[in-house]
C-alpha cells in the first residue's frame, strides 16, 4: 500500500461515478424481471491512484466494472447515474461506437480474469499487439516494434514472447503479456478483474508486482477488482466494500483494515487467516440476498449480528464518518427514520465501532 497525495479521491478525480444503477432487465411470458446487480453507488478515483473492489461472489463488482468501461449489453441496461472520466468532456455513455474504440487502450485499458480474453488462441501474441495497439499509437510498424520491445523490456518480458503462440507460454507469463497490452499505450485508466485470481500464490506475488510497478511507471489510475482481501492489501491505495448491489464501505485500505466499521467489513477483516491465531472462523449465517427481490431497509440486515428495527426498515446512506471513510450502516451513522425517529447511534452500538 502507498500512501499518495489525492488518495481519497477527493481532488485531481480521474473516474466519477454518480448514483449509478445497473440492473439486469428481462422478460418472462410478459413479467418483466430486474436484477439489480449494481444499485445507487457513487465513487471517485483520484489520479495515479488504486481503487480496489471488493466483496463476495455475486455482489455486483464485475457488473459495475462493464458498466463503467461501456462494455454492457443487454439484459444489463444502465437505468440511472452518471459515469465521468477526466479524459473524456461528457458521460461514456454518451459517446458513439467510433469514439468508444479510439479511447479503448489509448485512454480506457483492461486487464481481464483469463489472459485468454484478449490473446488470440490461433495468433503470435505479437499479431495481439498489433491489434490493440497499433491503431492508437500512430507510428510507423518499425518504430511501434521498437516501443513494443522497450515496453516489454521494461516489464521485464523477454521480447521473444512476441513470437510465442499463447499456449506455448504459462498462465503467469500470459497474465503477464495481458498487463503489458493494457499498459502500452500508457492509458489514463485500467480496470483490472481479478487479474490474479487464477494463478498459483508464487506467481500471483510476482503478476501483482508487475501491475503495480506497470501503473507507477504510466502513471495511471485504477480499479482493481478482487474478492481476495490479501491481494487488496498488498496492492489498492483505497478499497470501496460491496455488498449486494451497494457499496457499504469505502476507505484507505490500510484503514480498512485497521478499523472496519460495517458489520459485514468487520466479518470480511475478521475472517481472514493470522499467523499463530489457532481460533475458529466464524461464517456469516444466511446467504446473500437475491438482488430480483433485496431485502428491505439495508440489503445486509438479514445476515447482521446486531440488525434492529431501523435496519429493515430503511436504507441506509453511504455517508461520511470522517473525510476519507464512508460508511453505509445504520448502527455507525444514525439515520433519521420516515417517522422522524433516530437509529441507533455508535455509542449505543458498543464493540461495534472502534
Ligand atoms: N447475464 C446476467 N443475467 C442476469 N443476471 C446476471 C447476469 N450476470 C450476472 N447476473 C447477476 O448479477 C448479480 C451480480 O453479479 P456479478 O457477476 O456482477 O457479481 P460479482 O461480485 O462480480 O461476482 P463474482 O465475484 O462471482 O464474479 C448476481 O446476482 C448475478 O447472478
Amino acid at each position: 500500500m502507498n500512501a499518495r497525495p489525492h488518495a481519497d479521491g477527493s481532488a485531481d478525480v480521474m473516474l466519477d461515478v454518480k448514483n449509478l444503477r445497473a440492473y439486469y432487465v428481462m422478460k418472462y411470458f410478459g413479467t418483466q424481471r430486474e436484477v439489480r446487480a449494481v444499485d445507487d453507488i457513487s465513487l471517485r478515483v483520484g489520479r495515479n491512484e488504486i481503487y480496489g473492489l471488493a466483496g463476495e461472489s455475486s455482489s455486483g463488482k464485475t457488473t459495475f466494472i462493464k458498466t463503467i468501461a461501456a462494455a454492457i449489453r443487454p439484459p444489463l441496461t444502465v437505468v440511472g447515474g452518471s459515469i465521468r472520466y477526466s479524459f473524456l468532456d461528457r458521460d461514456i455513455y454518451r459517446l458513439d461506437r467510433a469514439a468508444l474504440s479510439a479511447i479503448r487502450w489509448r485512454h480506457l485499458s483492461y486487464i481481464p480474469q483469463g489472459s485468454m480474453n484478449v490473446l488470440n488462441p490461433v495468433r503470435r501474441v505479437r499479431e495481439s499487439f498489433i491489434d490493440f495497439a497499433l491503431p492508437h499509437m500512430d507510428l510507423p510498424k518499425q518504430r511501434f516494434f521498437a516501443a513494443i520491445v522497450a515496453h516489454l523490456e521494461r516489464l521485464q518480458l523477454a521480447p521473444g514472447v512476441l513470437d510465442a503462440y499463447p499456449h506455448e507460454l504459462s498462465g503467469g507469463m500470459r497474465q503477464r503479456i495481458a498487463i503489458a497490452l493494457a499498459t502500452v499505450c500508457r492509458p489514463d485508466f485500467i480496470i483490472a478483474d481479478e487479474p490474479t485470481t487464477a494463478l498459483d500464490v508464487v506467481v500471483q506475488k510476482s503478476v501483482l508486482e508487475l501491475i503495480r510497478e506497470a501503473q507507477r511507471e504510466i502513471a495511471s489510475s485504477m480499479i482493481f477488482v478482487t474478492h481476495d482481501m490479501a491481494v487488496h492489501a498488498n496492492i489498492s491505495d483505497r478499497l470501496g466494500i460491496m455488498y449486494a448491489g451497494r457499496l457499504v464501505e469505502e476507505a484507505p485500505t490500510a484503514e480498512i483494515f485497521r478499523s472496519p466499521k460495517h458489520p459485514y467489513t468487520q466479518h470480511l477483516i475478521a475472517s481472514l487467516p493470522r499467523i499463530g491465531d489457532l481460533s475458529a472462523k466464524r461464517a456469516l449465517t444466511g446467504a446473500p440476498p437475491s438482488l430480483a427481490e433485496p431485502p428491505s431497509g439495508c440489503r445486509f440486515h438479514p445476515r447482521c449480528p446486531l440488525a434492529m428495527d431501523i435496519c429493515r426498515e430503511t436504507h441506509p446512506e453511504l455517508v461520511s464518518i470522517d473525510p476519507r471513510h464512508r460508511v453505509a450502516c445504520h448502527a455507525v451513522s444514525p439515520a433519521v427514520r420516515p417517522d422522524g425517529v433516530f437509529g441507533a447511534t455508535a455509542k449505543q452500538r458498543t464493540g461495534l465501532v472502534q
